[in-house]
């Protein structure tokens, strides 16, 4: 089994809340430098998991705090050559995960993408523009690293899908909550507990629920239905306007739930 989901079902079986905060590389005052710091900052409150976001022009599923974010991480003049090189220097026993468009992977060259990825803390990858039927471009790669691919269930995948992207996760399921792009302040559908509890049922790799995921009480109503929560948008605009104690006393609360 692949670090990220025997870390993850480790924290399950203690009876924590898994909690994955986002951050956007390079989405700092020092730039790129200054993504240990963050790293350290958010595997202190005990973050399960990190998401570490790779900035792109084009991001098409983010939501404008994300989509800022990532302008401001590009002003900041970060690559992700840059982002690799950092990554390389962060000692933590917290799982990194990255998310990123395909585009920026695949000019960097994907396997030695995931060569370079090789020895550093990130255990997985997010790519919400690699569907299924084209995840041969990556998975080959993968199958003899410690990096486990990441499944994005959307609302709209049909019962007979949401079975075949479960099945084999290495990491955890990411179940999207919203049809639509990242972003807090949100109506959740009404019977969403319903999907996402119908979707633990098919998974056997912890499922966490993310889009939108801005409150405790969020958090404690998807914790009926599955095991944890993403929480992106929040998380990025809080940090972004240095309220750094309140992000903190959020994910050690949330944990708790
Ligand atoms: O920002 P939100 O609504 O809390 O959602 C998480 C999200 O930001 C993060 O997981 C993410 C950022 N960009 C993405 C693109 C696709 C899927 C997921 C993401």
């Amino acid at each position: 089994m692949k670090t990220l989901r025997k870390h993850l079902e480790m924290l399950k079986a203690d009876g924590k809340t898994l909690i994955v905060p986002y951050i956007m590389a390079g989405d700092h005052a020092r730039g790129i430098d200054g993504l240990p710091e963050m790293i350290a900052f958010l595997a202190a409150t005990g973050a399960s998991a990190i998401e570490v976001g790779i900035p792109f022009s084009d991001p098409v599923a983010d939501g404008p705090v994300i989509e800022l974010a990532g302008i401001r991480s590009l002003k900041n003049g970060t690559t992700l050559t840059k982002v690799v090189e950092v990554l390389k220097t962060v000692k933590t026993d917290v799982p990194l995960v990255i998310m990123s468009y395909l585009n920026p992977i695949y000019k960097y060259g994907i396997e030695k993408f995931i060569t370079d990825l090789k020895s550093t803390a990130v255990k997985g990858l997010i790519l919400p523009d690699v569907p299924r039927e084209h995840e041969n471009m990556i998975a080959p790669f993968l199958t003899d690293s410690d990096i486990a691919l990441v499944p994005l269930v959307t609302l709209t995948s049909i019962p007979e899908r949401q079975a075949e992207l479960v099945k084999d996760a290495e990491g955890f399921i990411y179940a999207v909550t919203v049809n639509g792009v990242t972003g807090a302040d949100r109506d959740y559908r009404a019977d969403l507990n319903t999907h996402l509890a119908q979707l633990s049922e098919l998974a056997d790799a912890p499922v966490l629920a993310g889009f939108g995921v801005s409150s405790l009480a969020h958090v404690e109503n998807f914790r009926k239905a599955v095991d944890g929560v993403i929480v992106g948008s929040y998380i990025v605009k809080a940090l972004n306007e240095s309220r750094d104690d309140e992000v903190a006393d959020f994910l050690k609360k949330a944990s708790l739930l």
